[in-house]
């Protein structure tokens, strides 16, 4: 040591000390470190072998969850049931709520849907985080209460009057709102629109003309704010911030009022201040009996004529929740549903020409004089024949479809099970448990749909030329069972209208290098929008499919 200090350039005392420090701390750091790492190792080898997903003390399986949650959430989840072929055991933080059975089977889910429907209610969990905003409405209903809702709403949804209201609403929309904006955008040869904010827009506008009866005006030239569809989108994103927090915090934060509590407590009121003021209005209005309100046939209207078990009216408070909770149903799914069809077609140029070429060859059969009339506008019973372009929007769904439904943290449908139970695999399930399926992860499964499950192919929904439908076991982006979507025949002729009257007047190119992934909310929105631009379709092109003589 003394001759190292001697030959040192450095004084002999600060290396005596600096060596000595480092021999008693490090080594003593060293020791604990080594003994971490080596209990990591062994912990997690070991719970490999049983789950698939290391469970840690306190935070059970949490941190392969936050893992998932920085990359895409449901490639996490996807890979992971298929790597458990198809069920698996997800063990949560021991203070939170987030445990349970996540499956991806199909023999599961028909018995979690249908079979054993009464044994899988929604649970307080979810209802818990959405009840602020949703109440007492469907969505957020079990047993009594959701029945009650389901089954006058359903009667309505099935009846004449109600889907002449929704084929009229669409037509208004479509041909006096949506084309004139796209219109004006598409004139604007170089900037690129958002055209997930504008199909948004459109279906909020129309959810309201059928839940409410009024038109808020959000797909109008300028794309300017509307206080309510704000007040509503900020609500529905505070509301799902509560399924990434620990139930104890956002509850007091939610009693302090303060940050993002806050925010939600201010958007709800804003809400309720809207749809109090369309109950106030309605019931002047029906009250004077004129036959412009004897021929609403709006839900609200519809649950304003009836009465409750007692022979009363419904309350305000009733009518609002089962409002909302329609507008929520019906607010983004198929908009952000029709942007993801928009981004796959700009992949698929092929499949494009063929939707193009079924539209043109139905439009086809009307009169050349009635063509060369004015704009195409497409009837119910063309749309209904347009078999490859449903197709083509189940194909979508399938693979780009998303949606938190019922209690859960991640991008899944949930339930609770109320007594002791076995699913069809076998997997056991103690009275309690949260039942979790991933609808995404569905769409992926080879067991489902064969070894060329990730491809884009509308075709396989075809037989001898026509759509048929798959098993909402397996392809589950509608639900199934007595909670399947009340919607679903009416998002599907939304889409479809809104596609075929979209395509037939332009041709939609994504903006070059326009990044696109899944967000975090309710529904798979396009995190960053679908910027793209608007070719006109001259006539030399469409005379190509129409095959007719200017
Ligand atoms: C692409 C479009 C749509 C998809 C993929 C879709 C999907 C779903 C799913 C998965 C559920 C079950 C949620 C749960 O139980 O937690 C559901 C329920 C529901 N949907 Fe849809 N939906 C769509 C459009 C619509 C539209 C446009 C409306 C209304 C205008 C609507 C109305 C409803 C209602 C009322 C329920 C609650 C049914 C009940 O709990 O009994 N949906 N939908």
């Amino acid at each position: 040591m003394n001759k190292l200090n001697n030959n040192s350039s450095f004084p002999a005392t600060k290396i005596d000390i600096s060596s000595h420090a480092f021999s008693m701390q490090d080594i003593q750091t060293l020791e604990i470190f080594l003994a971490i790492a080596v209990f990591i190792m062994i912990h997690s080898l070991r719970q490999k072998k049983y789950h698939g997903l290391p469970v840690w003390p306190i935070v059970g399986m949490f941190p392969s969850l936050i893992f998932g949650l920085r990359k895409n959430i449901h490639e996490w989840l996807t890979t992971t049931v298929i790597h458990q072929n198809g069920t698996f055991y997800f063990k949560g933080p021991w203070f939170s709520n987030v445990h349970g059975v996540v499956t991806s089977e199909p023999r599961n889910l028909e018995y979690l849907l249908k079979s054993n429907f009464s044994n899988f209610p929604k649970g307080d969990y979810f209802r818990n985080i959405l009840k602020d905003f949703l109440g007492d409405g469907i969505f957020n209903a079990d047993n009594d209460t959701w029945q009650k809702q389901r089954k006058t709403a359903s009667i309505e949804f099935h009846s004449a009057k109600f889907r002449q209201l929704t084929v009229d609403s669409l037509l208004e929309l479509v041909h006096q709102r949506l084309i004139p904006v796209l219109e004006e955008e598409s004139l604007k040869k170089c900037e690129p629109i958002d055209l997930q904010d504008v199909l948004l827009r459109l279906t909020f506008d129309n959810v309201c003309m059928i839940a409410f009866g009024v038109d808020p005006g959000c797909l109008s030239l300028g794309l300017s704010e509307v206080p309510f569809a704000c007040a509503f989108e900020q609500a529905t994103e505070a509301t799902v911030l509560r399924f990434l927090t620990p139930t104890c915090i956002w509850k007091t934060m939610r009693y302090l009022n303060i940050g993002v509590e806050k925010k939600l407590k201010e958007s709800i009121t804003g809400v309720n201040k809207f749809a109090d003021e369309v109950i106030r209005t309605r019931k002047k209005e029906l009250a004077l009996e004129d036959d412009i309100s004897k021929h609403k046939s709006d839900l609200l209207t519809v649950f304003m004529r009836l009465k409750d078990e007692n022979g009363n009216p419904f309350s305000d408070k009733f009518l609002r929740d089962i409002c909302v909770n329609f507008i929520l149903a019906g607010r983004d799914t198929s908009s952000v549903a029709l942007s993801w069809f928009f981004w796959l077609l700009d992949q698929h140029p092929h499949i494009e020409e063929k939707i193009l070429e079924e539209i043109c060859r139905i439009i086809r059969e009307r009169d050349v004089g009635e063509l060369k009339k004015g704009p195409v506008i497409f009837r119910p019973e063309e749309i209904k024949k347009m078999d490859f372009l449903q197709a083509a929007i189940s194909e979508t769904l399938r693979l780009k479809y998303d949606l938190i439904a019922s209690h859960s943290i991640i991008y899944v449908k949930t339930s609770k099970v109320a007594e002791d139970d076995v699913f069809p695999d076998g997997t056991v399930l103690k009275k309690g448990t949260n039942i979790i399926y991933t609808i995404y992860a569905m769409g992926r499964m080879e067991a489902i749909w064969g070894k060329d499950c990730r491809e884009y192919k509308p075709e396989r929904w075809l037989k001898d030329g026509r759509f048929m439908s798959e098993s909402a076991y397996k392809f589950t982006a509608f639900n199934g069972g007595p909670r399947l979507c009340l919607g679903k025949d009416f998002a599907n002729y939304q889409m479809k209208f809104v596609a075929a009257s979209i395509m037939y007047r332009y041709h939609v190119k994504v903006a070059k290098n326009h990044p696109v992934e899944p967000k975090f909310a309710l529904t798979m929105y396009l995190k960053h929008g679908l910027k793209i631009n608007l070719i006109r379709r001259d006539e030399a092109q469409l005379h190509k499919y129409l095959r007719v003589k200017c």
